[in-house]
């Protein structure tokens, strides 16, 4: 039997409907484990002697990891734009996304509520170790968690492009700790340039309004 492919344009409904590839179930694992680690040892009120051990067992993980060598993600890009990308092609440009991938460890994990031409929706919550100023989230981590949320609104779309430019307004603290939703979608167009704007919000209360432009590349504009 051949195996299936997908283009860019089947890549958001294959990554939720196909099954999982064996390695990427044992990657987000990993992952999981490595987002919970860090969530929970930072500010963690332990003893000199907790620590060091800690420190030692992580170290004994890291060795015995190595520097294992690398696939080469351009590999897969370049397949998905010729409709000839592998699931475990779709899994490696999408489960290491640095926002919602489920096998990068630094990624925080969006649940995606509403995804379609018309915008899309999702919940998160963020631990302390996103935090700025005390119980709220980092401006930085705001506009990384934006720039993706946008681009995830263009991608519902059917469209494909670079962020161009991003303007964030903080409207008012993000809570860490707790839920918040994050919305966008298209604005308007003229020629390669899309303008999408989004938002993060705290129960009732919106705590951030984004809005950027996003560049067609010239090859498919
Ligand atoms: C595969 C998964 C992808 C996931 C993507 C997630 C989102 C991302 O993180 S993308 C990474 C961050 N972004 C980047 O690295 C982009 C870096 N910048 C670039 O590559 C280029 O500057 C790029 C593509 C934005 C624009 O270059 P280019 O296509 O040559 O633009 P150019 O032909 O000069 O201008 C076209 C139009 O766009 C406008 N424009 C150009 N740059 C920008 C910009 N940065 N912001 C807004 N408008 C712009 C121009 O004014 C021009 O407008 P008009 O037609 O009205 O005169």
């Amino acid at each position: 039997m051949t195996e299936k492919t997908f283009g860019p344009f089947e890549l958001q409904k294959a990554y939720s409907t196909e099954p999982v590839p064996d390695d990427f179930v044992l990657r987000r694992r990993i992952s999981t484990a490595m987002r919970t680690l860090s969530e929970r040892v930072i500010r963690a009120e332990v003893d000199q002697a907790t620590l060091q051990h800690w420190a030692e067992q992580l170290e004994a993980v890291v060795a015995t990891v190595g520097e294992p060598e690398r696939r080469d993600s351009k590999q897969a890009n370049r397949k998905l734009f010729t409709g000839a990308a592998t699931i475990e092609d779709l899994y490696h440009m999408m489960d290491f996304d640095p926002v919602s991938g489920g096998a990068n460890p630094i990624a925080p994990q969006v649940t995606w509520v509403q995804e379609g031409q018309e915008g899309v929706e999702g919940t998160l919550r963020l631990g302390q170790q996103y935090q700025g100023p005390p119980g709220r989230v980092h401006g930085g981590v705001i506009a990384w968690i934006l720039d993706a949320v946008l681009s995830r609104a263009l991608h519902a779309a059917f469209r494909l492009g670079v962020t161009g430019t991003l303007n964030i307004r903080y409207l008012a603290g993000t809570p860490i700790e707790d839920t918040i939703t994050c919305r966008a979608r298209i604005t308007g167009q003229e020629g390669r340039k899309i303008f999408i704007e989004g938002s993060i919000w705290h129960g009732d209360q919106q705590t951030v309004h984004a809005e950027g432009v996003w560049l067609t590349p010239k090859s498919l504009g």
